[in-house]
């Protein structure tokens, strides 16, 4: 395979600053653009921090898509935006790699279908990191045998989305193996709203938000006389990057929609 020409949308966030170094130091990668809602019209290398750089930024994406010709967007912004960014790319044939966590059901069947009418590669990556996406397989595996799941997931103080992207995936995984149960006692009762956290098939999710974190999830089972807990924490967000490199090339021999790396990773 040649070259795949990449659009990093959000290069000044923590994730698109970690993205555009990435594809920056792959040689098989080229940074042809980046989609910014500042700046539009000047040079990322312009920016500070991205001396060297030589890759124009566009504040419309229409724009950027049918101005620059991409193979693949990679998506590090906002829910809402990042939608936007992800149906546009997949009208104008570039195949999105999203790391933006946030997105509803709905527009999950939404991208499904449309990455299905395009016969286009997408890969929605709630997380990146390899050691996140065993954490989520072995939760899997665990909740095959411990019916009783709490889920604490633990980020820096700055993140937009609650609960965590990881936290609703790995909950999901859960569920697709274990009957359903409502968790605790039958006649339990909140004396202060969100004490037992959010709940996804009878599973408690609580989401801590503290500076200092970057991302941390532990997976607690508990059972008569046991109790066993899955961990991981990323503690720096370089951790993301093989997984992000790994979805980049893998994008380019699906077509269809991917919703989270356990389904690359064998
Ligand atoms: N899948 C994974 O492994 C990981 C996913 N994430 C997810 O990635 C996303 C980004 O996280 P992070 O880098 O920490 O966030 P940041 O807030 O640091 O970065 C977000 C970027 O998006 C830009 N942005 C915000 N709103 C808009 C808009 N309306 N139009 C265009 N650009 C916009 C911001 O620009 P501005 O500065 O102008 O606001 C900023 O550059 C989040 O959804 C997070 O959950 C994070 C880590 C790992
Ligand atoms: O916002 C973050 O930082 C992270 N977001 C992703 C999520 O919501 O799960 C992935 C990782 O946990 C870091």
């Amino acid at each position: 395979m040649g070259t795949i020409r990449i659009i990093v949308a959000g290069p000044r966030g923590r994730m698109g600053n970690e993205a555009v170094k990435l594809v920056q130091e792959t040689e098989s990668f080229e940074l042809v653009a980046v989609i910014d809602r500042k700046h539009d019209g000047d040079n990322l290398g312009n920016l500070d921090g991205f001396q060297g750089i030589d890759a124009p930024i566009y504040s419309d994406i229409e724009n950027c898509f049918s101005s620059v010709k991409a193979d693949v967007l990679i998506d590090l912004t906002t829910p809402e935006v990042g939608m936007l960014h992800t149906v546009s790319a997949l009208n104008h044939g570039i195949r999105p790699v999203v790391g933006t966590t946030g997105f509803s059901s709905e527009d999950l069947a939404k991208l499904e279908d449309l990455t299905t009418e395009k016969g286009l590669g997408c890969i929605i990556a709630p997380n990146f990191a390899v050691g996140a996406v065993l954490m989520m397989k072995f939760s899997q595996m665990a909740a095959k045998y411990f019916s009783d799941v709490e889920i604490i997931e633990m980020h820096h103080d700055r993140k937009l989305d609650a609960p965590s992207g990881t936290g609703v995936k790995t909950a999901e995984m859960i569920k697709a193996v274990r009957e359903p149960k409502v968790q605790g006692h039958p006649e339990e009762k909140e004396t202060m709203q969100g004490a037992r956290g959010a709940n996804i098939d009878g599973m408690r999710i609580h989401s801590v938000r503290l500076p200092g974190l970057i991302a941390h999830q532990q997976v607690m089972f508990g059972e008569k006389g046991q109790m066993l807990t899955i961990r991981h924490d990323s503690f720096d967000r370089v951790s993301f990057m093989s997984g992000v490199k790994l979805a980049v090339d893998s994008v380019m021999k699906l077509d269809v929609l991917v919703y989270g790396l356990e389904n690359i990773i064998e």
